[in-house]
């Protein structure tokens, strides 16, 4: 599949004028369609590519973009880059937009010889009020700023980092918040009786875990798999749980109301 519009008249100084033809691979998906929208929407001229990823059609689209974006998941990455690197212009910036780095960032490098640079956006398929993204350069520190202007263009909050800062930062943020969720949820799971004994306190929990996993939960263990530094943090998570064993909560929670110092 693939669809292109045509860019206005008209050019400025914005760094979606200096990049004129872009492609985007995974565009069926929600963050695919997502960042095509944005793209149209800025006036850059943005085509779709999505499975089957056929080698025809990417011989037609790819060699004339100067920037292509892989909103791909991080296990499809290796995949994907197979199919469409051959096709892309040496000169052409790869971007990715995986919620890990060291990965996708290392397979890139491997796969395509031009410029690379590294995404996260830092939301889902409602980006919010003030959408941030992290960026993390791969190869070509001119690239790295040129992306960095097209997502602010598209109206996000850009930031510098290192693929090691974001996967660990990732492992902390999105990794234990899934696995610390799923692990009390799967402890208590197959016990009817303490249906009678729910508290608002616990249902609030209850309700704010739906999401991560009833949707999303394979691409939270997919995301769990492919950070390098998942594991180090359940270790570091273990440690805190050793402390309540102990018997020392009021530690704990002292110690967690750092989230609501005033500054
Ligand atoms: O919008 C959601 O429900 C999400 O889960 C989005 C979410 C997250 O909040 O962890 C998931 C993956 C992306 O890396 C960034 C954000």
């Amino acid at each position: 599949m693939t669809s292109l519009t045509a860019p206005p008249a008209g050019t400025g100084s914005r760094a979606v004028d200096r990049i004129s033809r872009c492609c985007v691979i995974g565009s069926g998906g929600r963050m695919g369609g997502l960042f095509v929208a944005r793209l149209r929407k800025a006036v850059i001229e943005t085509a779709g590519l999505d499975q089957p990823l056929e080698a025809p059609l990417l011989a037609e689209v790819l060699p004339s973009q100067d920037l292509v974006l892989l909103a791909v998941p991080a296990p499809a990455m290796e995949e994907v880059l197979v199919k469409c690197a051959p096709h892309c212009r040496p000169d052409a910036i790869l971007v990715d937009i995986c919620s890990v780095k060291v990965q996708p960032l290392r397979l890139m490098l491997q796969y395509h010889p031009g410029p690379v640079v590294g995404t996260h956006p830092l939301f889902g398929q409602d980006p919010g009020e003030a959408p941030r993204v992290a960026v993390v350069p791969g190869r070509d520190d001119q690239a790295t700023q040129t992306v960095s202007s097209v997502l602010e263009d598209l109206g996000f909050q850009t930031f510098p980092t290192t693929a090691e800062t974001h996967d660990r930062a990732m492992a902390a943020i999105q990794g234990l918040n899934f696995v610390t969720t799923a692990a009390y949820l799967a402890a208590l799971a197959g016990d009817d009786g303490l249906r009678d004994f729910l508290t608002p306190s616990f249902e609030r929990r209850l309700e704010a875990a739906r999401k991560m996993l009833t949707e999303d939960a394979a691409l939270f263990a997919d995301l769990f798999e492919a950070n390098p530094y998942s594991q180090d943090a359940v270790r570091q998570f273990r440690s805190h749980l050793n402390i309540a064993a102990g018997g020392d909560v009021d530690v704990l929670a002292q110690r967690a109301g750092w989230w609501w110092r005033s500054s």
